[in-house]
């Protein structure tokens, strides 16, 4: 089915961009504003002494201000993605995603700025007076030809690195790309022929990197709005597009895509037509990368050629050719090395290193990390996924020894290896830590059961969970209710089609399903007419008896009554697992400062030291799902026998018996909170701790601890929860609280769906 934007990615789309607060950025401050001592330093009088510095030495500006890690993403707004020129009030929500990437794939901060101006001489003077703000100044969406000759003149002016991203971010992926296609083909690139569509910055750029990589000139053809470029035309010429134009009687795509091996798509959707695919060379690249509608969708190129190698600018598809792989990392190399320019030598470094990285065979992590799309190198991995770990790692420091190299860095790494080593771990530390889940549901989607099937957040999570093949709903809820707010919610998810639904009010296993509790519960004291009730009323008790006859794999709970009720129904139809002695709630917070799980946030009231080391043990297996090492701090508030309080001896038994019963665990305690995350105070205190680093679970001493550090650190850090992880049951069953998101919802059916495979 060709999939082009959907009603249902607009709708989500906009809210996603409305609320809670419009837009998706911020900006924080990174300095403490607290006292008159702080306000004094921060601003006037204080401040002076940074300008001062400045002054005296310029190069003093990369220690006392933010400018070594702020670019500028600039556009007018004339060529955004494949819309073209809806002017830069309407490119600003484009601008602010370049600067979210920026900063969560490579913790660059950015200004997005949107200037009203498309006369070049005005745009080059604006841009170039912004250098003493900017470490560098990326272009975005400035049309050609007016950016080749903006991108020109500014570089020749500027002493930072100025990079047009549609240009040469795009045409570092596709020289990648091609490289890697040719590597399989076994092609020569001096001998293909490249034909391309679409002459403008990502076009020109693109072909002028592959001449740099060895393709022949006199192979390239180019097509634009008014076909093939040739020697002697005169509509719509420029200077650049002009190297190109060929000797030839061809005027149209369709003539000249006979025997392509490549086509550069790189104008808008649909121009690929696949009679026109039928005529291309044996084992074609097809590089469809117009966004968002690419010029041919994967799945008509693949049934035309099923020989085709297929790539395109979009999230959705096997094979993303998009400039997020190399403008985030460019960048944080430039930046790093304090570089004036981003040369020739820095781009053709980030071609290898991405060239080589999708050559690699998926690591430990990145096996872990994406679970069943970690795919070794072929066809649908020419060029590594946009959430690679690794992209960082690759590019950053052969980019920025590219600059050092070239003579370029004015603040050279007296270390590369240690510039390396501080890259790592970056990913892991934002927002990404759902990343591995996801994958690996994806690779077996499981069915789950929403008790909660007519609450319009599982509604919005069910939408989700199909767009992303994480699981098979199944909805408890009646046909008309969840029918209507389906329209009203203008969800497309059809019943039957998409979901399942069991009707409380009417379902032909309402009989089995009595009968199955009282199976399991008529000895607890439930008559059979409780138990017709029950089964009729409760929607936990449904879901549990579906997930105990093997209807559904999974179930999800707790957006309506009290935790510790949903709980009960829980533990007596589900029951616990072998060995289990009580359930625990595990809790993922995901924050700014990175990703912390707390325990047990939500059912044990005062657990005994025996059940804190059950649960330190389970937790450390949850928390290897998402591609972690555990590493455990069993908190308190005592540092290693500081204090002699029942607790703190709690916590230290608890150590005692996780050791024996896991010795190879990364764990100690007890310990501060403080201590456990930040090594700096543990070295202080015991300097020889098992736990290196920063814990990222923290097992608390009871529930008081557990739930108020959890509500805290919600509020406060305005964390991300994503749980409680239900820990305990004999099937995967999660009783979420009543203030849950649909995306948390969506979060907790893909832990669940990984559970389940894992034969919980
Ligand atoms: N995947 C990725 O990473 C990237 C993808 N892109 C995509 O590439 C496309 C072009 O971007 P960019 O180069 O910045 O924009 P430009 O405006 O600079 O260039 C667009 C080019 O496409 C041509 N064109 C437009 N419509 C057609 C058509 N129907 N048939 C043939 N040619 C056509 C234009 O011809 P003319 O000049 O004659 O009008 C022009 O040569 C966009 O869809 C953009 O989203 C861009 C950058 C990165
Ligand atoms: C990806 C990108 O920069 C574009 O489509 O314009
Ligand atoms: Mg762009």
């Amino acid at each position: 089915m060709t999939k082009s934007i959907s009603e249902d990615l607009k709708s989500g789309a906009l809210v996603y961009h409305r609320y809670p607060r419009p837009g998706k950025l911020e900006i924080q401050p990174t300095k403490p504003l607290g006292n008159q001592r702080d306000l004094a330093l921060a601003y006037s009088p204080g401040v002076a002494a940074a300008c001062e510095a400045i002054v005296e030495d310029p190069g003093e500006a990369a220690t006392l201000t933010s400018r070594q890690n702020l670019v500028a993403v600039v556009s007018n707004g004339t060529a955004v993605l494949g819309l073209g020129n809806i002017g830069p009030l309407a490119s600003k929500p484009v601008m602010e995603g370049k600067a979210v990437l920026f900063k969560k794939f490579a913790g660059i901060d950015v200004f997005d700025i949107e200037v009203a101006q498309t006369d070049v001489d005005a745009l080059v003077e604006t841009v170039a007076a912004l250098e003493p703000t900017f470490g560098g100044i990326n272009l975005e969406d400035i049309k050609a030809p007016e950016c080749f000759e903006v991108e020109e003149r500014l570089k020749a002016r500027m002493g930072i690195p100025v990079f047009h991203d549609d240009q040469h971010g795009t045409a570092i992926i596709v020289g990648a790309a091609v490289t890697n296609a040719l590597a399989l083909s076994g092609k020569k690139i001096e001998e293909i022929r490249i034909v391309a569509s679409g002459a403008g910055a990502a076009a020109l750029a693109c072909l002028n990197l592959l001449v740099s990589l060895g393709a022949k000139r006199e192979n390239i053809f180019v097509t634009d709005i008014e076909g093939v470029v040739y020697e002697g035309r005169e509509a719509l010429m420029d200077r650049w597009k002009a190297v190109y134009a060929q000797k030839t009687q061809a005027r149209t795509l369709a003539e000249v895509i006979e025997g392509a091996d490549v086509f550069l798509g790189l104008s808008a959707g649909g121009v690929l037509k696949p009679e026109y695919l039928e005529r291309m060379a044996r084992l074609p690249l097809v590089l469809a990368l117009a966004n968002p509608n690419p010029e041919i969708m994967p799945d008509v190129a693949q049934a035309v050629r099923p020989d085709a190698m297929i790539c395109t600018g979009r999230s959705d598809f096997p094979n993303q050719v998009n400039n997020v792989l190399c403008f985030p990392y460019i960048f944080r190399g430039a930046l790093d090395v304090g570089a004036t320019t981003i040369n020739e030598e820095m781009k053709a470094a980030a071609v290898k290193a991405i060239a080589a990285l999708a050559r690699e065979a998926p690591s430990e992590v990145v096996a872990r990390a994406y679970g069943g799309e970690a795919r070794p190198f072929g066809k649908e991995s020419l060029i590594p996924s946009p959430f690679d770990p690794r992209l960082i790692l690759r590019i950053a420091p052969a980019v920025a020894k590219a600059a050092m190299d070239t003579g370029v860095a004015a603040r050279p790494l007296v270390d590369l290896k240690a510039y390396e080593d501080s890259l790592g771990g970056f990913v892991f530390r934002s927002g990404f830590i759902m990343k591995p889940l996801f994958a690996a549901a994806k690779a077996a989607p499981k069915r789950v059961i929403y008790a909660e099937g007519e609450d319009e957040r599982v509604l919005r999570a069910a939408q989700v969970v199909i767009e992303e093949g994480i699981a098979r709903p199944i909805l408890i809820g009646r046909p008309a209710v969840v029918q209507t707010r389906l329209e009203r919610f203008g969800l497309s998810l059809e019943i039957g089609r998409d979901v399942d639904l069991i009707n409380p009010e009417d379902d032909p296993r309402y009989r089995d399903y009595v009968a199955t509790y009282l199976e399991i519960a008529g000895r607890q004291g439930i008559t059979p007419d409780a138990a017709r009730t029950l089964v009729r009323t409760n929607a936990t008790v449904i879901a549990a008896l579906a997930v105990q006859r093997g209807d559904a794999d999974a179930l999800i709970c707790g957006l309506e009554g009290r935790f510790q009720s949903n709980l009960r129904h829980l533990r007596t139809i589900i029951g616990m697992a072998p060995g289990a002695r009580d359930f625990a709630a595990l809790s993922l917070m995901i924050t700014r400062r990175g990703a912390y799980f707390l325990a047990d946030t939500h059912v044990r009231p005062d657990p005994t030291a025996e059940e804190i080391a059950d649960v330190a043990c389970a937790c450390a297996s949850h928390v290897a799902r998402f591609g972690l090492d555990p590493k455990i701090a069993l908190v308190s508030h005592s540092d290693f026998g500081s204090i002699d309080s029942p607790s703190a001896r709690k916590m230290r038994d608890a150590l005692h018996l996780i050791r024996e019963r896991a010795p190879n665990l990364e764990v100690d305690g007890e310990m501060q909170a403080d201590t456990a995350l930040l090594q700096a105070t543990r070295d202080r205190v015991l300097p020889h701790s098992r736990l290196t680093g920063e814990a990222n679970v923290l097992i608390m001493p009871n529930l008081d601890a557990a739930n108020i550090a959890y509500q805290l650190t919600k509020v406060l850090a305005d964390a991300l929860p994503v749980g409680p992880i239900l820990i305990g049951p004999a099937k995967p069953a999660h009783v979420v609280t009543p203030s849950v998101t649909a995306r948390g919802i969506v979060n907790m059916t893909a832990v669940a769906v990984v559970e389940a495979q894992a034969g919980l």
